[in-house]
């Protein structure tokens, strides 16, 4: 593996009795395109979100290279470098997909009205550059023709690249994404399989929540399998679908 640029160290968090995420472990190298997989209620999400900070563990350490992100409100993170899309995306449906995009921008100058009054030349051309940016970024999703469309009328498939440039705008280097195949019609999900590629060309490491597994298995170097908050297996995408404990596990939800 290269380099670490992510890692969780025997992370803990509980809803009441529940151990949601009971002592997990993960590394992703720099470059890696790493797929999280596992039955229902496995603890998948709850892992992103306590490397996002919308949650805080109970227990246990998360670092972005030398950066321990644990310490760190979500926003923080965000700006650290690590970027997230989620299962249900929920656009400002009455905005347009620019201003979406353009909401997502973190730390412009233009937010603090003292700035607006003493350097309002600085602002419009931060402002400026932002707007340039969003449309590139609208562009590489594909969306360029809905770009002053209100977000309502985007399908599923749609608001998955959607979130995927409001990700990207803060320039992540490592994108969680959870399930972004979710709801998405075949023609759109290889557009979304491409895209995913293309930003990891371009540099960012990406931990990938999906259930779709010809997906993952498409997109992913390496698995890690859930199950009952903690991993229980990891490997080649080949070596995961031999697994008999990860067969199992699928199975014993599908009795359950
Ligand atoms: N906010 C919460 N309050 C209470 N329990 C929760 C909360 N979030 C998750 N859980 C519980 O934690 C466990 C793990 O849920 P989680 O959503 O992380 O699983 P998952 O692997 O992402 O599942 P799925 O594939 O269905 O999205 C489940 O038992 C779930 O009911």
């Amino acid at each position: 593996m290269t380099a670490p640029v992510l890692e969780a160290r025997d992370v803990v968090r509980h809803f009441g009795g529940n151990r949601a995420v009971d002592g997990m472990s993960l590394t992703l190298g720099a470059g890696e395109i790493v797929g999280l997989i596992g039955p229902n209620g496995a603890g998948k999400t709850t892992l992103f979100n306590l490397i996002a900070g919308s949650l805080k563990p109970d227990s246990g350490e998360i670092l972005l290279g030398a950066t321990p992100l644990h310490r760190l409100p979500a926003t923080a993170r965000i700006g650290a470098g690590l970027g997230r899309t989620f299962q249900i995306p929920r656009p400002f449906a009455g905005m347009t997909v620019l201003e979406n995009v353009l909401a997502a921008v973190q730390g412009q100058s233009g937010e603090t009205v003292a700035m607006n009054f003493l350097r309002p030349g600085r602002v419009r051309a931060e402002e400026r550059r932002a707007t340039a940016r969003a449309l590139e970024l609208i562009e590489f999703v594909t969306l360029s023709h809905l770009a002053h469309e209100p977000a309502r009328v985007l399908s599923g498939g749609q608001r998955k690249l959607l979130e995927l440039a409001r990700a990207m705008i803060a320039e992540p280097s490592v994108l969680l994404l959870d399930e972004p195949a979710a709801g998405v019609n075949p023609a759109l999900l290889e557009v979304i399989i491409e895209r995913i590629l293309e930003i990891n060309r371009r540099g960012v490491t990406v931990l990938l929540i999906e259930h779709n597994m010809d997906m993952i298995a498409r997109l992913c170097g390496r698995i890690v399998v859930m199950a009952a908050g903690r991993e229980l297996a990891a490997g080649t995408p080949a070596q995961i679908l031999a697994n008999r404990e990860v067969i199992e596990a699928y199975l014993g939800e599908v009795g359950a």
